[in-house]
């Protein structure tokens, strides 16, 4: 395991300016409703450059609220939200795939083309860089291959490269969509409960995987999971999200296993989370009912 770095929590306190680095996410108080939902509530936080931030929470509390926001996918209903410098919500066009060209997304369902290859489904991470349709691999100039290769090879994954990618396990399914990530050369990853599909080991790899990439690369991250165990042990930062308002936001070193467990809110909420905290798969949200 890579050690955690020490970082600073910085609350909504901008990291930019007074000599520090730009920060990379800067939110201030930022609000969403969905009619009469506050998925997020007065969110203000900053992410500094190569941090790894974990949104920790229930099941709606509003972390892929969140990491939605980040990317434009949803837009604030008050409060102002700047993603590598720029004012994401008013971005539109080419100034809006400018800015998500720079940042990858991870999904819990991996989000695979089944059907294709292991190499194609990385490649297609480039196709925001490329025009032209895609079809099959020799329609890739040779140095696209060769980055993807070399990519698949970072994530223990070169000599699956030419099989179909629904032949492959969960974990191994998840180091794909990584690979298709660094594809686009990001500055930022944000993963939305990477692990949510996969079992204990599989899911220590995986963080581990993103954590020795993002180190390596330089790579901020912002990660929802549900497993306080992955969060204390993986994390640099730990945010912790109830009913849509930051309730913690420390290092994770600062947090005991009970103090992260704080953040589910009432003893009840968090014994009734048991099992999930540690490992298993998502509660049902408001959403899915
Ligand atoms: N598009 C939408 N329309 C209506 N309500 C939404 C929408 N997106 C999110 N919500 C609501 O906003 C709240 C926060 O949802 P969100 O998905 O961000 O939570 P979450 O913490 O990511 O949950 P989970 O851990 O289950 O993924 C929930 O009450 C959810 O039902």
């Amino acid at each position: 395991m890579l050690p955690r770095r020490q970082t600073q929590a910085t609350g909504a306190t901008s990291s930019a300016g007074a000599g520090g680095p730009a920060a990379v996410v800067e939110l201030a108080g930022v609000s969403k409703s969905f009619g009469s939902t506050r998925a997020l509530d007065d969110v203000s936080l900053t992410v500094a450059p190569g941090e790894i931030v974990v949104l920790l929470g229930l099941s709606g509390s509003g972390k892929s609220t969140l990491l939605r926001h980040l990317v434009g996918l949803e837009t604030p209903t008050s409060g102002v939200l700047r993603v590598l410098d720029r004012p994401v919500a008013a971005l539109r066009g080419k100034e809006l795939r400018e800015l998500r060209s720079q940042v990858g997304f991870v999904f819990q369902q991996f989000e695979l083309v089944r059907s294709l290859s292991v190499l194609e489904n990385v490649l297609t991470g480039a196709l925001a860089r490329i025009t032209g349709p895609r079809l099959g691999l020799l329609t890739y100039r040779r140095a696209l291959r060769l980055t993807a290769l070399q990519h698949l090879d970072r994530v223990g994954l070169l000599a699956q490269a030419y099989q179909r990618s629904d032949t492959l396990s969960g974990g191994q399914q998840q180091r794909v969509a990584i690979a298709r990530a660094l594809m686009q050369d990001p500055k930022i990853l944000l993963a939305d409960e990477p692990v949510a599909s996969l079992d204990p080991d599989s899911s220590a790899q995986v963080m581990a995987l993103i954590r020795q990439i993002a180190s390596e690369a330089g790579l901020t991250v912002v990660c929802s999971l549900h497993q306080v165990d992955l969060a204390l042990s993986w994390a640099d930062r730990i945010v912790g999200l109830r009913d849509g308002r930051v309730v913690r936001d420390a290092p994770a070193v600062d947090y005991t296993k009970a103090g992260a467990m704080e953040i589910y809110g009432t003893p009840h909420a968090a014994a009734a989370l048991g099992p999930l905290a540690a490992a298993a798969p998502r509660a049902v949200s408001a959403r899915d009912r």
